[in-house]
């Protein structure tokens, strides 16, 4: 199996809270992957570390064969769970900045998205709803020709009906070598486009399953699992 993230023994640390602890994971190229959990199990922490956001207290992480740093950076696009971007920004000021930071970000990419997604490019971050501000980052972030894709809670401001169109475009527009790591709670919402998920539970993986063998070998969907292992 050809591997984009290697990961061994991965702690960390907030003072005395210990958010990870000990996590082995490896995650397939060509995969898009759920990370799911309940609140506070480690999902954010994880995904920082992978974007180089965060270092790790103990443990190796291997992306593309590097450590997380400068390399790394090249081949991972990141969506952090919170926007970055400045209200005084108009989205084509946001493209221009992509395109001056990324070698790989496809402007052609982005004004097509944003002309499916109906959203105008000389609009004004400060002027925009929530949801639209978070269709207008993810589509930056997809805009990239990255080998890693981690994407914290995409979708979660974004109402129901234009779910399943942004997630269509989007993952339509990503290369199949890529790998996308999708943090989220809309489990139903996203879990058709998944190949893949990882289900952790207080800073530990619990389990890493092919969302295929989920659905004809125990005949349940990734919701109907994730609800019964993690029942309160
Ligand atoms: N900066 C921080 N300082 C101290 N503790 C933190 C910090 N960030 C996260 N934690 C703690 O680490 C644990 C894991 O948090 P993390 O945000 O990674 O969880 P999560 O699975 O993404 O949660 P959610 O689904 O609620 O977004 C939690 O107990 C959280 O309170």
């Amino acid at each position: 199996m050809d591997l984009i993230v290697s990961i061994s023994g991965l702690t960390k640390n907030y003072g005395i809270k210990q958010a990870l602890r000990g996590v082995n994971l490896a995650l397939p190229k060509g995969r898009i992957i759920g990370l799911l959990g309940p609140n506070g199990s480690g999902k954010s922490t994880l995904i920082k570390i992978l974007s180089g956001v965060l270092c790790p207290t103990a443990g190796q992480i291997q992306i593309g064969g590097f450590a997380p740093g400068i390399e790394t950076k090249r081949i991972v696009s990141y969506l952090p769970e919170r926007t970055y971007l400045s209200d005084w920004m108009k989205v084509d000021d946001a493209i221009d900045m992509f395109v001056d930071f990324y070698p790989d970000f496809s402007k052609e990419r982005a004004y097509d998205m944003l002309s499916r997604l109906q959203i105008d490019p000389r609009a004004r971050f400060k002027t925009m709803s929530k949801g639209t501000k978070e269709k207008v980052q993810l589509i930056l972030v997809m805009s990239r020709r990255a080998q890693l894709y981690l994407l914290d809670e995409p979708i979660g401001g974004v109402d129901p009906a234009a779910r399943d169109y942004i997630l269509q475009t989007i993952i339509s527009n990503y290369d199949e070598n890529a790998t996308v790591l999708i943090s989220t709670h809309l489990i139903a919402d996203v879990e058709q486009i998944l190949d893949d998920v990882v289900f952790i539970k207080d800073g530990q993986v619990m389990l890493q399953a092919a969302v295929e063998d989920i659905r004809e070998k125990q005949g349940k969907s990734v919701d109907g699992l994730f609800r019964e292992v993690f029942k309160c």
